[in-house]
Parts: structure tokens; sequence; C-alpha cells
């Protein structure tokens, strides 16, 4: 693909199978007057996994963090597009981000519970939320869910930060699903972590899907084959002197990886580009 057509590239819509659950189209992401994402719909479809992959800087986090409005404590981001959450846009004027964060949850790179017991890192946001039920069970179930009850079950008043990694980063995904959220925004949540761990973590992605809809950004090939059931694949724009990350290509993972349609596609999953 020479450079001008590059410069214009706009992917093929993803016609998705399944229900819609966030509906995202970036028309333009800014941070301050740097273009960092453009031109790029991405349907996050219900109770499935959708995985970014892409090679470094084409906006993957960013696209992600978009999804929750989590970019917007940065003050110099600035989002053109829409994301429509059950068919309401999230950036609406109107909206509380915060609510937003609630129904739509969010695991870090690094694993970082809060320094207090396990118990109270489950229970943080629930008491944040006011939460009136049974705070015992509430616990129990998000930390059986990510789980992790099991091997804490014991020890609840201990420290989380006293956990191994993995432990620890199935602590945040305990802590992300103690609100009931409908959707889990992931962004290389096994980066930091051993491979034993990682696959843990792999393996409790799948379990989630059961009862939530996930979004992870992942470096890692493999494991966007293992866990992705789509997958959105983002490069750079290079050609007017700017790096600009848009969407070239969204299908079924085994699609994006066993018949990509796009050249470009091709090329990163071969390891022709990193
Ligand atoms: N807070 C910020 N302020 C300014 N520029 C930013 C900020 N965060 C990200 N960027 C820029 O936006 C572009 C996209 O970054 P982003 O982190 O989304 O890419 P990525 O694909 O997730 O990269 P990586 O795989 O390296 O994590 C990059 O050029 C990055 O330098």
């Amino acid at each position: 693909m020479n450079a001008v057509a590059e410069s214009v590239f706009v992917a093929q819509p993803y016609q998705a199978a399944g229900d819609i659950i966030i509906d995202c189209k970036v028309d333009k992401i800014f941070y301050g007057d740097f273009l960092a994402v453009r031109d790029s719909t991405v349907p996050i479809e219900k109770k499935k996994i959708t995985g970014f992959i892409g090679p470094s800087g084409c906006g993957k986090s960013t696209v992600l963090r978009s999804l929750n409005r989590m970019n917007d404590l940065i003050q110099v981001f600035r989002f053109l597009g829409s994301v429509l959450y059950h068919g309401q846009d999230v950036y609406a004027a109107k909206v509380d981000p915060v609510l937003v964060r609630r129904y739509i949850g969010m695991v870090f790179q690094q694993p970082n519970p809060f320094s207090m017991s396990i118990y109270d890192n489950v229970a943080f946001g629930l008491r944040l939320n006011r939460f009136k039920g049974d705070m015992d069970e509430r616990v129990q179930k998000a930390l059986e869910r990510a789980a992790l009850w099991k091997e804490v079950k014991d020890k609840l008043k201990n420290s989380g930060l006293s956990l191994s990694g993995g432990q620890q980063q199935r602590l945040c995904i305990a802590r992300a699903i103690a609100t009931e959220p409908d959707v889990l925004l992931m962004d290389e949540p096994c980066s930091a972590l051993d491979p034993i761990a990682t696959r843990q973590v792999e393996e409790l992605m799948l379990e989630l899907k059961e009862n939530y809809t996930l979004a992870l950004v992942t470096h890692n090939m493999q494991q966007a084959t293992r866990v992705a059931d789509t997958t959105a694949f983002f490069s750079v724009d290079i050609s007017h002197g700017g790096r600009t990350g848009y969407l070239v290509e969204m299908g079924p993972t085994r699609q994006i990886f066993e018949d990509p349609r796009e050249r470009l596609t091709k090329d990163y999953i071969s390891g022709q580009f990193s």
C-alpha cells in the first residue's frame, strides 16, 4: 500500500454477528494538537472478548480508555466521535463519567491493589456506591468470580499488597467486578505477570465472559488467539509526518490471524513489523 492510499485508509466496518453493547465510532482523538487516532469504528459485542492488537503507539490504549471516559482525567485529551453504550452516548453533556465507569470497569497493566486489606479492596467500590446489601456476600461472590476466594478466604484481613503479582491482579479484577459492571476493559492485564499467573488470568477472562463483556489490549498475539473472539488490528499512519493510529481491520480472531483481508494485518501478524 503506498503512502497516499494509506493516509486515507479507513477500515471496512466490522459487521458483528451478536448484540453490540458498546458502539464506538472514533472520528478523531487528540492529545492537545497531536492527532493520536482517527477514523476507527470499533463495535464491542456482548459477552464476548474483543482484543485490540497493533504496534506500539497505534492508539490501542487510547481507544480502550475512551470507552469509559478514563481519558477525561487527562486535561489535553479531546474525543471527537461517539461511544454508544446500550445506545446512549457516554460523551453526551449530561452524562456523569463516574457513573459510566461504574458500568464499564477497568483493570490496568500493573496490578494496583490499594494499601488496605483484601476485603476492603473488594468492598471499596461498593462503599463508594453506598451499597446497602450484604457486603460479606458480595465480597465473597466477587472473589469467587475472580478465582481467588479459595486462596484468600482465611486471610481477608491481610493487606492486598501481601499477595503475589498474579493474585494481586485477580484481586483487582474482583474489585472491578464487585460493583457488577457490564463491561470490563483490560489494558494489558498480564504484562507484569509470569506465564503461570498469565494463564490463570486468561482462564479467568474466559470464565468472566459468561457474565461480562470484555475488551482487552494485548501485545501478546498468542494471548489474543487464546482468548479473543473478535480482534481489532490498529496501525500507525506516518504518511503526513505524524504518527496517527487507526483501525486497519476488525473481525473474528481466527479470520484476522489465518485469513486477514489487509496486507498490513498479514505483515504484522507474521512478524514483519512490530
Ligand atoms: N497522556 C498523553 N499525552 C500525550 N500523548 C499521549 C498520551 N497518551 C498517549 N499519547 C500518545 O498517543 C499515541 C497513542 O498512545 P497509546 O498509548 O494509546 O498507544 P498504544 O497502541 O496503546 O501503545 P503501546 O502499545 O506502546 O502501549 C502515542 O503516540 C502516545 O505517545
